[in-house]
């Protein structure tokens, strides 16, 4: 009984790994119907190199991982177009560290402390487990919580500098911080190997973006020219009626649509650069820097979240939908969350492939503009039925 929206339009913001994705998805769906509004004057986001001294230095993503039994894309990608990669030997670390007042320590002090920091992470990744297995539990503590329970805390130079290593060179947040059941097991090292190459191509990661984008917006020597991707677009204001979505741009553009697809990350969703009218519920700032989602589900709802992992209840809140508004990128993918496969996966949504399993996949592109079954796609892809 729902009055049809004006038009079929899908915005999405923000042209980092997520967004292009996000768009290759709807445009493989046959729905061309979309234009991405991206605040940097290019495509890419967090992955992004500079110039040093006529250098290319990566100023984002570095590392792309290998040797696990499942393929990271980002990878697989490079491959394809031999992107120059450079293997990180970490084995010989222990004889590479240096004291505070000079001099490097002696190999077989610093295998000890990885030798203890070894049994501090695998006991963080048992209780880990162990706390993401109790039925219902919410239950997490910080990484430094498991340290202090295990009773082996990192003290002086060499153990800090060791732990360093392990864990806030990796999670680029320091372990009082960083949730030990979000951490380990570390899922994206578990599926696509913890062999870690460095990019270092004058081309740059990237490249990586880019390939994908050439895929399917039109391009020419190198640069897109489609003029559904509008660069220096930065999004003020997203103003979410009934029927459609108003957004707003620092330099006065105001665009039309009926969804809009945010792939900014939780930093610039956290600040107040992007208004939100209505506010989004769990974007209010009652509790800052603690990363609350409250969330009351009654009735049916209730019963079938019960029934599920909390896993599985956790990728949903965070891939839900707030009535026109759909979130992807990086922090929305639960398994692979930080890493630029995770922005990938997120963009390249598993309930539009369901989408297909159906039998829907009908060329949506011969379908008028307008017509139930296009406008189907779009919801099925935002709202997630
Ligand atoms: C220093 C650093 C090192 C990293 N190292 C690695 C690594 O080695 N390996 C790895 O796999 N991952 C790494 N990552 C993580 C990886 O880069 C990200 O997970 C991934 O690139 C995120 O992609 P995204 O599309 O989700 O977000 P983003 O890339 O952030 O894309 C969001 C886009 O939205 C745009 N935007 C923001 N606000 C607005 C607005 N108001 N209006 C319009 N557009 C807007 C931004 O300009 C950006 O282009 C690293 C990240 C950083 C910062």
């Amino acid at each position: 009984s729902r009055s049809p929206p004006p038009s079929d339009s899908v915005i999405i913001i923000g042209a980092g790994m997520s967004g292009i994705m996000a768009a290759k998805t709807l445009e493989e769906a046959g729905y061309k119907d979309y234009i991405i509004l991206e605040a940097d004057s290019r495509i890419g986001g967090r992955v992004h190199k500079g110039q040093v001294d006529g250098n290319t230095v990566e100023m984002g993503a570095n590392w792309l991982f290998s040797g696990g039994p499942k393929s990271s894309p980002a990878h697989e990608i490079a491959k394809k177009i031999k992107l120059r990669t450079l293997y990180s030997d970490y084995g010989n670390l222990s004889s590479n560290i240096y004291k505070q007042g000079g001099g490097l320590y002696e190999k077989h002090v610093v295998e000890s402390a990885f030798k203890v920091a070894d049994a501090r992470q695998e006991f963080g990744t048992n209780l880990s487990k162990i706390l993401s297995s109790k039925k219902g539990g919410d239950d997490d503590i910080s990484i430094l919580g498991s340290q202090r329970l295990f009773k082996q805390v990192p003290k002086g130079p060499l153990d800090l500098a060791v732990d360093y290593f392990y864990n806030d060179f990796e999670e680029a947040e320091p372990t009082r911080i960083s949730s030990l059941k979000n951490t380990f097991p570390r899922q994206l090292m578990e599926d696509f190997g913890e062999d870690s190459y460095f990019v270092a191509d004058p081309r740059g990661f990237e490249t990586v973006v880019h390939y994908i984008a050439n895929q399917f917006l039109s391009h020419n020597n190198n640069k897109i020219t489609d003029p559904r991707l509008q660069l220096k677009k930065t999004v003020r204001k997203i103003n979410q009626s009934k029927n459609k979505v108003i957004i707003t741009t620092e330099d006065g553009s105001v665009y039309h649509a009926n969804y809009v697809i945010v792939t900014v990350s939780v930093g610039v969703l956290q600040s107040d650069l992007i208004g939100f009218v209505p506010r989004l519920p769990h974007l209010e700032n009652e509790l800052p820097g603690e990363n609350m989602i409250f969330v009351t589900v009654t009735d049916e709802e209730s019963r079938r979240i019960e029934q599920q992992s909390e896993k599985k209840t956790k990728a949903e809140i965070m891939q839900q939908p707030f009535g026109r508004i759909y979130f992807a990128g990086e922090h929305t993918n639960s398994t692979y969350l930080g890493y630029v496969d995770g922005a990938y996966f997120s963009g390249f949504q598993g309930r539009l492939l369901r989408f297909f399993d159906l039998g829907l996949s009908a060329p949506l592109s011969r379908c008028p503009s307008g017509s139930k079954a296009r406008h189907r796609v779009a919801h099925w892809l935002l709202l997630g039925h």
